[in-house]
């Protein structure tokens, strides 16, 4: 397993979020997280990297990342968060940039294959044209853009997506996701995702993780977790399930 999370317990303000949390992600898998709010889906991701207290077993590529300084983590695993505190004043290429800082020595400077890279991921995120913009003037989805930019242009074998693509519109989520998916097939890459769009979380993921009240109370291939009924018993929804043109599962929400 590329990620494997063995009964992992996380308390916060003295309230337990996780709860004998487990996950395994293979090597060039894509697992979506999925719950209603506050279920404990970003929790689990930070908690991998050791951004929150965490009693429980954590591998990644066969180490456990809590223990690794934060530049060799950062060549391990790239987090996108949901909402990151932005940089005042930085230009959207800078930020990107800052993706490439793991392989920069101390004391050195970026050199132009940094630089080429940081445009690559920009130009692929339809973000080219912003790479001078500075990040206070974006839109809410070009600022989503650009975190993943950041987190791409990291080169990491594995990927840890908050939410990538809530404040996308239709277009750029597919674009975003495609991309992602693109990456995942050309170079392997494993992906875990929060994501709170159960259909589009059925179309790009091969397994879906459902955590409720910090517990994981479904896992498992989309058709398996994307039903009526487990939608029904955790995100107190209505939903009408069926099937979509691969097979998956497309839910559309059915009024009371
Ligand atoms: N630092 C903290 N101190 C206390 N409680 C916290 C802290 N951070 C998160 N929580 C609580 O932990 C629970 C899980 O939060 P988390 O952000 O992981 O949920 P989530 O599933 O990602 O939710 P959402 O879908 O709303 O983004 C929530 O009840 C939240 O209020």
């Amino acid at each position: 397993m590329t990620i494997a999370v063995r009964d992992l317990s996380v308390t916060l303000g003295g309230r337990k979020v996780l709860d004998g949390v487990s996950l395994d992600a293979r090597p060039g898998s894509w697992t979506a997280v999925i719950g209603p709010n506050g279920a404990g889906k970003s929790t689990l991701l930070r908690a991998v990297l050791g951004l929150r207290p965490g009693l429980g077993r954590i591998t990644v590529a066969g180490t456990d990342p809590r223990a690794l300084r934060p530049r060799r983590r950062a060549r391990l695993v790239a987090y996108a968060p949901q909402n990151p505190a932005l940089p005042a004043g930085m230009r959207v290429f800078d930020y990107t940039l800052l993706g490439r800082s793991p392989y920069i020595p101390h004391l050195g400077r970026e050199g132009a294959g940094d630089r080429a890279i940081a445009r690559d991921v920009l130009e692929r995120l339809d973000l080219g044209g912003l790479a001078a913009r500075p990040l206070e003037e974006l839109s809410g989805g070009e600022r989503q853009r650009v975190v993943l930019a950041r987190a791409l242009a990291q080169q990491t074998s594995v990927l840890l997506l908050d939410e990538p693509t809530t404040a996308l519109d239709i277009g750029h989520q597919q674009q975003v996701l495609e991309l992602i998916d693109r990456l995942r097939l050309a170079d392997g890459l494993t992906v875990v995702t929060t994501i709170h769009d159960l259909t589009l979380a059925g179309q790009y993921a091969d397994r879906l993780v459902l955590l409720s009240a910090g517990r994981v109370a479904a896992a498992g291939p989309p058709s398996r977790v994307l039903t009526r009924e487990i939608v029904a018993a955790h995100f107190d929804a209505r939903v009408q399930v069926s099937a979509g043109a691969d097979g998956r599962p497309v839910l559309s929400p059915e009024r009371p």
